[in-house]
């Protein structure tokens, strides 16, 4: 029996539920010992003749089994309830918290093992949060109560009794540090080889292409292998648990009804034995209960390292209108990357001026995308300040400045939705008239028209179904139909031809942009160019 402090911390929201779904257990638990206790009478009545007073009981034992079968579906649906609005309250914590983490936090973890968090983790939840702890309850009232009540009946059975449920119940704690922690090896394991299976599926192209699919493939036999292990190492402590359990269980019910038996008439003895088998079913269930659940017990440290991750940048601000036609200035940034040796960009300085653009040139490793990420708030410079319109990027809040900031990234991410979705996505009010005119500025419009379904057409996971350049231009028409003042533009070092660069300059207009541009031609086209080398401005030019 593990209550974890932390999932219970986590079940605050969701007590309700909870409590509904113990008082329902309770309810049945009630049910199963009425019926048995009914059925012993009348069996009794039976040998003592008295066949009228037996049907009457039976009558009421039928009735009693039609509540309990009634009681029984309305658990079963209220559990089902409780499950899915666990999981989705849940999930909505955690995708919050994702959201506020934003994506330097994916940088630093493996993205196998937040998915394998957010999908099964909280899966294994729902069975702890709306089956186990309900059955926890359960299982300290009814044996507690029916021996109680047993030692009015027969006091040399209920001691016999009540020494086997304080067996069954204090017993296997002594082994629940164990469990927990080699079903914390488990879930270790099981996140590896969830990892591994995303790397391998996503990267399927590039192992396939340098001939490496076999050794992936026998990494991840290895990752498995390690899971059957763990996994056989936390059964080994459940199979004794479950042991000890089942055999104190049959020792107390027979050591309850010899002691019946011994002491009193022989319907005394039935009358224990219905007892303790009621007192012990319960046990029985939270074993059934512990099974279905502790998948979620061990992926609590996954959600406790998502849920207590804090944020790379704080969302402090409080200015919520964006300056209009704004001037963007890095003023003296410096910023290191948490854990790296040296600062990424030192002591830059350079403004691009209201509806200009500046390129941003320099080698490989030169700090152009940390400039870009900055400017977009993903982490906040060690020193120094971006200001635009003379406001500190700070004192925005971070929908302010993410309504402010359009980005055409090289690697733009479509999702598995139809074109529509995926345009709207910067602008979900957007009209079809507006999606159109925004696609045909980015050159578009006229290969979206001719896909199958038009703009509802179902674009393959990241876009697969589309070349490079139609995902660029489908990135720029995401970002002209945001209609920010500040625009944020990786240049593609690939797939740019004519119609791309037309649209390219067709999204820069009137906007202050920031531009990382590789090529000769786009970076002509800037207004400014800065030059970067190890981090530090090199030259501004015009
Ligand atoms: N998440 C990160 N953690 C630690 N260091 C990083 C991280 N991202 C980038 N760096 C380092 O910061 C420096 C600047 O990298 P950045 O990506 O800004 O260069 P870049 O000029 O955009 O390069 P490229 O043209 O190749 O994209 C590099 O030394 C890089 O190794």
């Amino acid at each position: 029996m593990i209550v974890h402090r932390r999932l219970l911390q986590l079940a605050g929201g969701v007590k309700g539920p909870i409590a509904v779904c113990a008082g329902l257990g309770l309810a049945v638990s009630a049910a199963y010992t009425g019926q048995a206790v009914l059925l012993a009478a009348a069996l009794a009545a039976l040998a003592g003749g008295d066949v009228p007073a037996a049907v009457r009981l039976l009558a009421w034992a039928f009735a009693v089994i039609v509540a309990r079968a009634a009681l029984l579906w309305v658990r079963e649906s209220v559990t089902v309830w409780a499950g899915a609005l666990i999981k989705a309250r849940l999930r909505d914590r955690l995708i919050d918290h994702l959201g506020r983490l934003g994506p330097a936090h994916l940088t630093g973890a493996r993205t196998g093992h937040v998915q394998a968090t957010l999908v099964d983790g909280v899966e294994g939840l729902d069975p702890y949060f709306s089956r186990y702890l309900p059955q926890v309850v359960v299982t300290f009232c009814v044996p507690v109560a029916l021996t109680g009540w047993l030692f009015t009946v027969d006091a040399a059975a209920a001691a016999v009794l009540a020494a086997a449920v304080a067996g069954v119940l204090v017993i296997p704690r002594f082994w629940d540090a164990t469990l927990l922690r080699r079903g914390r090896g488990r879930w270790a394991a099981f996140a590896a080889l969830a990892s591994d299976y995303l790397e391998a599926t996503q990267g399927m192209a590039t192992l396939r292409a340098f001939g490496a699919v076999g050794a992936v493939g026998a990494r991840l036999a290895g990752r498995a292998h390690d899971l059957y292990l763990t996994t056989m190492r936390q059964l080994r402590i459940s199979l004794v648990e479950t042991g000890v359990s089942a055999f104190l269980v049959q020792a107390g019910t027979a050591g309850a009804v010899l002691a019946a038996a011994t002491a009193g008439s022989t319907w005394e003895a039935v009358a224990v034995l219905v007892i303790t088998v009621e007192c012990f079913r319960p046990v029985k269930n939270l074993s059934e209960a512990w099974h279905a659940g502790y998948l979620g017990i061990t992926a609590v440290d996954g959600i406790e390292d998502l849920l207590t991750a804090s944020p790379a940048v704080e969302d402090r601000g409080t200015r919520r209108d964006f300056p209009e036609a704004p001037a963007v200035a890095f003023e003296h940034v410096t910023f290191t990357y948490p854990g790296a040796e040296r600062p990424a960009v030192r002591d830059v300085a350079f403004t691009v001026e209201p509806g200009r653009t500046v390129a941003l040139v320099g080698p490989s490793g030169a700090g152009k995308s940390t400039l870009a990420a900055l400017l977009q708030r993903h982490h906040d410079p060690d020193r120094g300040a971006i200001t635009i319109g003379g406001v500190d990027i700070r004192d925005l809040t971070l929908d302010a400045l993410r309504g402010g900031v359009a980005v055409v990234a090289q690697d733009t991410y479509l999702f598995h939705g139809t074109v529509a979705e995926n345009l709207r996505l910067s602008r979900p009010e957007a009209t079809d008239e507006e999606l159109v005119a925004a696609a045909r500025l980015a050159a578009a419009h006229d290969f979206i028209a001719r896909l199958p379904d038009g703009y509802d057409t179902r674009l393959g996971e990241r876009g697969a179904t589309l070349s490079g350049g139609q995902r660029q231009r489908l990135a720029i028409a995401r970002a002209l139909l945001a209609d920010a003042p500040v625009l944020v533009l990786d240049e593609a070092t690939s797939h740019v031809d004519a119609r791309t660069e037309q649209a390219l300059s067709e999204v820069r207009r009137g906007r202050t942009c920031l531009m990382i541009a590789h090529r000769p031609d786009t970076i002509r086209q800037a207004d400014h160019v800065v030059t970067l080398e190890n981090g530090t401005v090199l030259e501004t030019a015009a």
